[in-house]
């Protein structure tokens, strides 16, 4: 696997499932401006908020292989791991695919990740344990703290001016 930060501004992303993982996965989709569809029997207040507010559409049944045939991106994240390997196994090679319940299947991992402004910095240890991704993250977070994104944002100007004909 390698890493590769994107854009998803205007995509369309299905989410299999209504729980806390789904909406892990969906808050940082919502804030960058992904088209988001959750398709769960079931789902958490949080959800059933979002989709009132019309920031993201629900549909409360079960996940079919035709809700996701043109999504960008599919979530797999129900609690029946059987249900997310079909999904893994029913997407085009040309989707990307996020399977929560098994690192092996898919052909995305969601790493632990934390921002300081323009500053990204994500972590994953290849499903050997996201638990170690957490702590380092928190590590990185002590040595990165927030002042960094003034810095970053200086940086930025300075290189747009810089590259001005
Ligand atoms: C493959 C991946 C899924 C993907 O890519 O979507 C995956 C898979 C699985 N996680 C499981 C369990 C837990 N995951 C966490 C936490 C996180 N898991 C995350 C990512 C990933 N987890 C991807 C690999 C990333 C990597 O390896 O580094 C983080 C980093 C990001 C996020 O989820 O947002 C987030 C920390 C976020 C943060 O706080 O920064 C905790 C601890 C906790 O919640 O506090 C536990 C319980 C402890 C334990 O079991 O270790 C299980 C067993 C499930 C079961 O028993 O059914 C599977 C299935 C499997 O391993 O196959
Ligand atoms: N960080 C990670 O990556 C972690 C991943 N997991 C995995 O993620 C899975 C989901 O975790 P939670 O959100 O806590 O589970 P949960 O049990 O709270 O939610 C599961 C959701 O799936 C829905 N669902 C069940 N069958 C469905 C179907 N056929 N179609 C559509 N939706 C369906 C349910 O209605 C429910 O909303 C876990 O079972 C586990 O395998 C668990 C912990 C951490």
């Amino acid at each position: 696997m390698i890493p590769l930060f994107v854009r998803m501004t205007g995509k369309k992303v299905v989410i299999a499932g209504g729980g806390q993982i789904a909406y892990r996965r969906l808050l940082p989709l919502l804030h960058e401006g992904a088209h988001i569809t959750v398709i769960s029997p079931e789902v958490i207040d949080e959800i059933v908020h979002l989709a009132q507010q019309q920031q993201i559409t629900w549909h409360a049944r079960e996940i079919e292989p035709n809700d996701y045939a043109d999504a960008f991106l599919i979530i797999a994240a129900t609690n029946d791991p059987n249900v997310n390997e079909q999904i893994a196994t029913y997407a085009a090679p040309n989707q990307l695919v996020n399977v929560a319940s098994h690192h092996l299947l898919g052909n995305v991992h969601v790493p632990a990740f934390f921002s300081r402004g323009k500053l990204q910095i994500a972590i994953t240890t290849g499903g050997a344990s996201p638990t170690l991704a957490k702590q380092i993250k928190k590590q990185l977070e002590q040595i990165f703290d927030e002042s960094i994104a003034e810095y970053i944002d200086e940086l930025y100007e300075q290189r747009q001016q810089r590259k001005e004909p």
